[in-house]
């Protein structure tokens, strides 16, 4: 049993200073607890001059290393889970991407299950970029229902050269086929579409909300504000209940020369049309970032980071929206997604938070499932990260 004492909370919402009582969920929030109430050892940690919020979930990461679209040598690296700690991060969905010959399902689910153990909450998805989805089990509803870390498929290339060119009947069956294994197993059975830069953007979604019965829920395409014209398609998306991703700012990206359409105009701007809660934001954590030419070879190939989420939440409050508005993107909303009973500071939610200096917004200590990853700066013990 833990108790933070003295922290100003957002839940998102900010709610002013309080006490949390926490095992691996949260018991209890009120002012001044008494911890010597209890007629058992409760851990006391002092939080005063720091914010307490719900921890990050990043719902997009290649957590086996991506990348390879210029060749063997471009394999990016797969994540460490320092980075995540240090970065706020509680909750990763893992995925595959382009390469889904020398990265595996198997090793998704293995390193998913290195997460977990070492104390956040994973879940995958199975696929990759390619239609017929590689699969576990040969089948998606059962890959679904069967596997427990697998919430959804993805993620699935749609408008991109780099996508199998699926048609709009390969697609839509995988939609069908999430749905149901989603109902089947009381997960939230989505498909992440990566979507490219082509001109056919989510034409296909729109198409299925249109013509068929499939509820919008489970369609969750990401990359959504690689360019402004893309984005304004995925505000319309947006505007019919759909929920759109975007890939964080890369903190390398943001040199005020490279200053073009980013996801921080993105998410001021879906705030600004009142449709912030159609909006998460993820990593693309150590997956390729390749820049192609017009002929489409790469020119340039960087790393995703999951530090990524928290220095894009961090971008947009300095551009004025307020704290417990910007955290809403990877707090409320992706645990909306994945209908998960995390993202609030709330009695019976998970015991997954950040505590950060009020003053500089950096991350001082991480809490996951009720344990302590991170205390004052000094990260647990972790396997070979000395
Ligand atoms: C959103 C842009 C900047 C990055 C994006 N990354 C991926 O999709 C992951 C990558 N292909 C991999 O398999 O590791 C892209 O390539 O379009
Ligand atoms: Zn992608
Ligand atoms: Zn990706």
């Amino acid at each position: 049993m833990r108790i933070i004492k003295n922290a100003k909370i957002f839940a998102p919402k900010y709610v002013g200073k309080a006490d949390v009582i926490f095992h691996n969920r949260i018991i209890h929030i009120s002012k001044d607890i008494n911890p010597f109430f209890f007629p058992f050892e409760v851990e006391i940690y002092d939080a005063s001059g720091l914010l307490l919020l719900p921890g990050l979930i990043d719902p997009h990461v290649h957590i086996t290393g991506g990348g390879g679209e210029g060749g063997f040598e471009t394999r990016t690296p797969e994540l460490k889970i320092s980075d995540c700690i240090k970065n706020g991060i509680t909750t990763v969905i893992g995925c595959l991407g382009t390469d889904g010959v020398t990265r595996s399902l198997e090793n998704l689910y293995a390193k998913a299950k290195s997460l977990e153990n070492e104390g956040l909450s994973t879940f995958i998805y199975t696929g990759s970029y390619r239609v017929p989805p590689v699969t576990f089990t040969g089948s998606v509803v059962k890959d679904i229902v069967l596997i427990d870390k697998v919430i959804g498929v993805g993620e699935i290339a749609i408008s991109d050269h780099r996508s199998s060119q699926p048609t709009f009947e390969e697609i839509l069956r995988i939609v069908a086929d999430a749905r149901v294994g989603g109902m089947i197993s009381g997960k939230a059975g989505i498909v992440n579409f990566h979507v490219g830069a082509g001109k056919r953007g989510i034409d296909y979604l729109f198409e299925i909300i249109k013509n068929t019965e499939i509820p919008i829920h489970h369609l969750y395409p990401t990359h959504m504000s690689r360019n402004e014209r893309l984005f304004e398609q995925g505000l319309e998306f947006a505007t019919k209940g759909g929920m759109i991703d975007l890939t964080a700012l890369q903190p390398e990206n943001d040199e005020p020369s490279k200053r073009e359409f980013n996801t921080v105009d993105a998410i001021l701007k879906a705030y600004e049309n009142k449709l912030l809660e159609n909006i998460t934001i993820s990593s693309d954590g150590q997956g390729s970032l390749p820049k192609f030419d017009e002929m489409g070879t790469v020119v340039g190939l960087s790393v995703g980071s999951v530090s990524s989420v928290w220095y894009t939440i961090r971008k947009v409050v300095e551009r004025g929206l307020p704290l417990e508005k910007a955290i809403e993107v990877s707090t409320i909303n992706p645990a909306k997604v994945f209908k998960l009973s995390k993202g609030r500071i709330e009695k019976g939610y998970d015991a997954d938070f950040i505590l950060v200096n009020e003053e500089n917004l950096e991350i001082v200590s991480v809490v996951s499932k009720g344990e302590f990853l991170m205390k004052d700066g000094v990260l647990k013990n972790l396997n070979f990260e000395f």
